[in-house]
Formats: structure tokens, sequence, C-alpha cells
């Protein structure tokens, strides 16, 4: 199959049916680096948590994903965590919501009081939720490079009539993501989704859905406005490459070093609770 496209922590292929194939690999990043060591069942523990989703938003919009079943030529490494999808003609923005203020949209919010134009009330806090949920659109940047914020305008310009849809799916998408985590004790600060157009001008949630990845997963009985809160599933891996033992300096700009086994098993059991704990399956 025609290799097309890697991030950070997944693959794109091309299948001979014209179909994509979308692969989650077991690796996680941190501090904008892809770190060496990977999470034993990473990918598939988000690509199933992913498919549950994708059915629990059926209701709201139609989705990408064509079957979970490996292709045939595909390696039997790849199972569970490979996915074949529909092509869609995706959308040029990354449709972001927020429920709670904190990373790149509390630094605007600091600067400006709004955020992607959007003003805010006076007073929020680092991790403070939002009085209502907000679209903050970005830019798809180029690899390595970082998104930049954009004004509902801005999406206007580059989508026209599909802008007020784009926000709308997203809000919804989100609120129902934040709302049923929220019931299982996480809380989702933010969520990216992708859309695309299908062949009938219709528009479709693609890549994958509310996973640690693509969304800010807090505890929530650690949730305290005032600080950063901590990661549900990346605290582990932060806290040592910061304390002294890792050895790592992160403003030298050297990738950090191996992760400990005791970390990389940490880390994967927040996968796995995160996983049993929305979904209400155990993971085999
Ligand atoms: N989903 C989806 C999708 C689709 N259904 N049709 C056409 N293009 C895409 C598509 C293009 N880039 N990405 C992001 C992405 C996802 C997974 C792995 C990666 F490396 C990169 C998604």
């Amino acid at each position: 199959m025609k290799h097309l496209h890697s991030g950070k922590v997944r693959d794109l292929y091309e299948l001979p049916t014209g179909e994509l194939l979308m692969v989650a690999r077991d690796t996680i990043s941190a501090y904008d680096y892809v770190l060496d060591t990977p999470i034993p069942d990473k990918g598939r523990i988000l690509t199933q948590l992913s498919l549950w989703w994708f059915e629990r938003l059926a209701d709201l919009l139609p989705n990408h994903i064509v079957s979970a079943d490996l292709p045939p030529d595909a390696p039997a490494e790849w199972a569970g965590r490979a996915v074949v999808v529909r092509r869609l003609d995706m959308v040029p923005v990354e449709c972001v919501a927020r429920g709670y203020l904190t990373g790149s949209g509390l630094k605007e919010y600091t600067k400006t009081g709004s955020v992607c134009g959007v003003a805010l009330p006076a007073g929020l806090l680092d991790g403070s939720r939002l009085p209502e949920p907000i679209f903050t659109p970005t830019t798809k940047a180029a690899v390595g490079e970082h998104d930049e914020a954009m004004t509902f305008t801005q999406v206007e310009a580059t989508v026209g009539d599909l802008a007020p849809r784009l926000r709308d799916l997203t809000v919804a998408v989100y609120r129902r993501g934040a709302e049923m985590a929220r019931e299982r004790g996480i809380i989702v600060a933010d969520t990216k989704i992708e859309l695309g157009l299908d062949p009938s001008g219709e528009l479709v949630l693609g890549d994958e859905v509310l996973t640690p990845d693509s969304s800010r997963f807090w505890p929530a009985d650690a949730w305290e406005p005032g600080h950063a809160q901590p990661s549900f599933d990346k605290q582990f891996v932060r806290d040592w490459l910061t304390s002294p033992e890792s050895g790592w300096d992160q403003a030298s700009g050297e990738a950090p070093p191996p992760l400990p086994d005791e970390i990389v098993e940490q880390t994967r059991a927040r996968y796995v609770e995160a996983y049993e704990r929305i979904t209400a399956r155990t993971f085999t």
C-alpha cells in the first residue's frame, strides 16, 4: 500500500481500493518531541477509544470509518490500531473547541482578554472552566511549525458558508464528549477534530476523535484552576522528564532520553484506565 503521510503518532496509507488506512503508532509525544520509547498498546487503546466515540457521535454527523478490520496486505502487528476510512476533501482548518482555558488559549487571553476573537470574562485563570465551550480554530501548520489561531472571520474567508457549520459541529462534538467523559471522572478540556467533505458535499467527521492525543484529558478529582492541570495520561512522562533523574535539560534543545520501564508501565496503565472508564469495557 502507498504511504501518504506521517504524523507524530500516526501514519496514513492509501489502499488499492482508493480508501485510506489510518494507523496509530505506540509513540508518545511530550514537549514537542516524539519520544524514543514507545508505550505498548497505546495505538490500539486510542484507536479503540476513538471507534467507541465515533459510534456515540453518529447521531450528530456522519463519519469516515469504513472498517476496523485489518486489510489483507497490512502487517499483522497493525491489528487493532489500523482503521480503513473513506477519502474526504479535508477542510483546511483545525477545528478546535475549548471548554476550559489553558495552553495557547490562555496565552492569548492573558494578552488580549479574548481567544480567536471571542471576548471572555475577566479574571479567568489557568484551567478555568469557560462559561460556554468556544470554537477556537487554527490554521493547519506545516510539519514542525505551530498552528496559528484564526478568528471566525478568517475561517469564513477560508471556507465561506461552511464556517458556521464547522463551528457548530465542533462545539457539539466537544459538548457530547466532555459531558460523557465528565460523568466518568475525566475532564476533556479541549479537543481538535478534522472535518472533510464527501463527494456529495456532506461534512463528515474524520481523523481520530476525543482521544488523549487529540484532546486534553485531565483527572476531574485533581481539577483546581490557578495552575497547570495534571494531564491524565502524560503527567508521569512530563514529571520524569523534568526531574533531575532524567538528566534532561529542556532548554538544551536536545531530544529527551529514553523513558524508564516504570514510567512506561504507569503511562500505559493511564491509557488503559481512560479507555475502561469512558467505555466501561475491559481493554484486552
Ligand atoms: N482522517 C482522514 C482523512 C480522510 N478521511 N480523507 C482524506 N484525508 C485524510 C487525512 C489527511 N491527513 N490527515 C491527518 C492524518 C491522519 C492520520 C495520520 C496522519 F499521518 C495524518 C487525515
